[in-house]
C-alpha cells in the first residue's frame, strides 16, 4: 500500500522520506513502531488529493502540516509537510507553524529535536539522507541537539533522558549546556507529558543510569531534590565498595533493568521495579551517620516511603504504581531478618500489601547486584524466604482473611460494631499460622467468643 501512495506523491512531482524515529529504529535494526513519511515539493491540497484515493483522510492537523490516513486495507499513516516552528508563548503548544513544502531537508530536520531523530530514508529506494550528522552521532552514542530550536521544547531534556537510557548514550556538551538553559521552564511541563518521558526511561531502558547520568550532567536532576540529595552520601565501604548512595541507585536501577529483561517481565512489573530500584534508598539521604565506626542509615527503609512518594507524584506517576513501589522500598531489606519462619514470612507478605514477594525479591536481587565487586545474587536468607512463602502460596499475593463477618453472622451473631475487632484478632491469630483451614478458623473463632 505504501509503496503505490509514495508512487502516486512522485509522479505527482513530490518526494517521500521516513523520518523520525522509524529511521533511527531502522538503522539501530530495531522494530519500528510508527512510520513517519514527510513530503516535500506537494501543497496542502494536493496531498491531500492524492491520499484520499487511498483511504480516509483526516486532515485536523493539516494547518500544522500533518495529515492522517487511515488506508482502506486498515494500515493507518501520518504524513507531515516540511514546516517552520517558532515558539510564541510557553508551554508546548505557544508555537507558531509555517508550513511550507518547498524547504530543503536541512531546514525542515532543524526543528527535529536531536540529530539521531533527523535522519531521512528516501520512501521510493531507501537512500539515507542526513543532513545534520545523525549517523556519526549514532555511532559514537552521542545525542546531539540538531539546532537552536531544541530550546524551543524542554520536554527534549527529558526525551534525551529516555533515548540515553534506551541507546546507551550521553549528551554532548553544547547540547548539555542549553539543557540547562532550559531548567526553569520544567515547570510548565505538563505532569503528562513528563511521566510519558519517565515511563518510557523505565519500560524501554536498557541502561537506565544513562538517563540519569543526563539528569546530572544538564543540571536537570536538581528538579528532583529526592535523588540529588543521594549525591556523595557515604555508604561503609564493606557493604558497598562501589562509592555513594547515587553510583549504588543507579547500579541497582541498571541491574533491575535486566532482571526485567531476564524475566520478560510485563510493563506494569517492569514499571514497578525500576521505580523501586530508583527509590529504594533514598531514606539515606536524611538517616546516614557515622556510628560505631560505620557509616550506617538505621531506619533508612521506612524513611524513604514519603520521599518515595513525594518523588513519584512529582513526576506524575500514577497511583497505582505508587501503592506497589511503596511497600517494596518499606521491606526491601526485609530479608535481612536472619530468622526466617513462617510466621514471619506471612506477616511480611501481608505488609506487603499491593506488592507481591516475587516483586520484592526482584529488587533484592537488583539491590545485591549493584555493589561491584561484590558478589552478584540472591542471599541463601532470600531463598529460604522464598521457599517458605512457596509452600504458603503467598509469593503473588498476600494472605487474605480466612474468617469474615459471614462466619459470625452464621454462628448467629448479628452485625455489630465488635464483629471488627474479633475479625481483626482472627487474622492476626491466621497470621502467626494458629490455622490454616477454614473448619480450623471457625474453632479458633468459637474459642475466642467463648474466651470473651
Ligand atoms: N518534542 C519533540 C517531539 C518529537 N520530535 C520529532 O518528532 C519525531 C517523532 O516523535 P515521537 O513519535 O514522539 O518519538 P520518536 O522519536 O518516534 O521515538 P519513540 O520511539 O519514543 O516513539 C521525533 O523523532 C523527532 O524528530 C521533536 O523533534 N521534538
Amino acid at each position: 500500500m505504501l509503496s503505490t501512495i509514495v508512487n502516486e506523491i512522485v509522479q505527482s512531482g513530490g518526494r517521500a522520506f521516513e523520518v523520525g524515529g522509524c529511521v533511527r529504529d531502522y538503522i539501530l535494526s530495531l522494530p519500528c513502531k510508527d512510520l513517519d513519511i514527510e513530503v516535500f515539493d506537494l501543497d496542502a491540497d494536493t496531498l491531500t488529493a492524492i491520499l484520499e484515493k487511498f483511504g480516509r483522510v483526516d486532515q485536523v492537523g493539516a494547518s500544522f502540516g500533518v495529515i492522517k490516513l487511515k488506508a482502506n486495507d486498515g494500515t493507518e499513516f501520518d504524513f507531515t509537510l516540511p514546516r517552520r516552528e517558532s515558539k510564541t508563548g510557553q508551554g508546548h503548544r505557544g508555537f507558531q507553524v509555517d508550513v511550507d513544502h518547498t524547504m530543503t531537508l536541512a531546514e525542515a530536520a532543524a526543528r527535529r529535536d536531536y540529530t539521531l531523530n533527523a535522519i531521512y530514508r528516501c520512501a521510493s529506494n531507501g537512500e539515507i539522507l542526513d543532513p545534520h550528522g545523525g549517523l556519526a552521532d549514532l555511532n559514537s552514542k552521542t545525542l546531539k541537539a540538531t539546532s537552536p530550536h531544541f530550546a524551543e521544547d524542554p520536554l527534549r531534556v527529558l526525551r534525551g533522558m529516555q533515548f540515553a537510557a534506551r541507546f546507551d548514550m550521553s549528551i554532548d556538551s553544547h547540547t548539555a549546556s542549553l539543557a540547562r538553559s532550559l531548567r526553569a521552564e520544567y515547570s510548565t511541563l505538563a505532569r503528562e507529558r513528563v511521566w510519558a518521558e519517565w515511563h518510557k526511561w523505565a519500560t524501554r531502558g536498557r541502561t537506565p543510569s544513562c538517563g540519569l547520568r543526563l539528569l546530572e550532567s544538564t543540571g536537570w536532576l536538581e528538579l528532583y531534590p529526592e535523588l540529588s540529595a543521594l549525591i556523595d552520601v557515604p555508604q561503609d565501604p564493606e557493604w558497598h565498595p562501589e562509592g555513594d548512595v547515587w553510583t549504588h541507585t543507579q547500579l541497582v536501577c541498571d541491574a533491575a533493568a535486566a532482571i526485567a529483561d531476564r524475566e520478560e517481565l510485563d510493563e506494569f512489573d517492569r514499571t514497578v521495579l525500576i521505580f523501586s530500584a530508583l527509590c529504594h534508598d533514598l531514606g539515606k539521604a536524611t538517616t546516614t551517620k557515622f556510628v560505631d565506626g560505620r557509616w550506617r542509615a538505621r531506619g533508612h527503609c521506612e524513611a524513604g516511603v514519603p520521599l518515595t512518594r513525594r518523588f513519584l507524584e512529582s513526576i506524575g506517576c500514577p497511583e497505582s504504581i505508587i501503592v506497589v513501589v511503596e511497600p517494596l522500598v518499606a521491606e526491601h531489606l526485609a530479608h535481612a531478618n536472619p530468622a526466617q519462619s513462617p510466621k514471619a514470612v506471612r506477616r511480611l507478605s501481608h505488609r506487603l500489601g499491593d506488592a507481591t514477594m516475587v516483586q520484592l525479591v526482584h529488587l533484592v536481587e537488583a539491590d545485591m547486584n549493584g555493589r561491584p565487586p561484590l558478589p552478584r545474587g540472591l542471599p541463601d536468607s532470600v531463598r529460604q524466604m522464598m521457599e517458605i512463602a512457596g509452600k504458603l502460596n503467598v509469593q503473588k499475593s498476600s494472605p487474605q482473611p480466612i474468617i469474615l463477618g459471614r462466619h459470625l453472622i452464621a454462628l448467629g451473631h448479628q452485625p455489630d460494631v465488635w464483629f471488627g475487632d474479633v475479625l481483626r484478632a482472627c487474622f492476626e491469630a491466621q497470621l502467626d499460622g494458629d490455622f490454616e483451614s477454614e473448619a480450623e478458623g471457625i474453632r479458633f473463632l468459637k474459642k475466642t467468643l467463648s474466651n470473651q
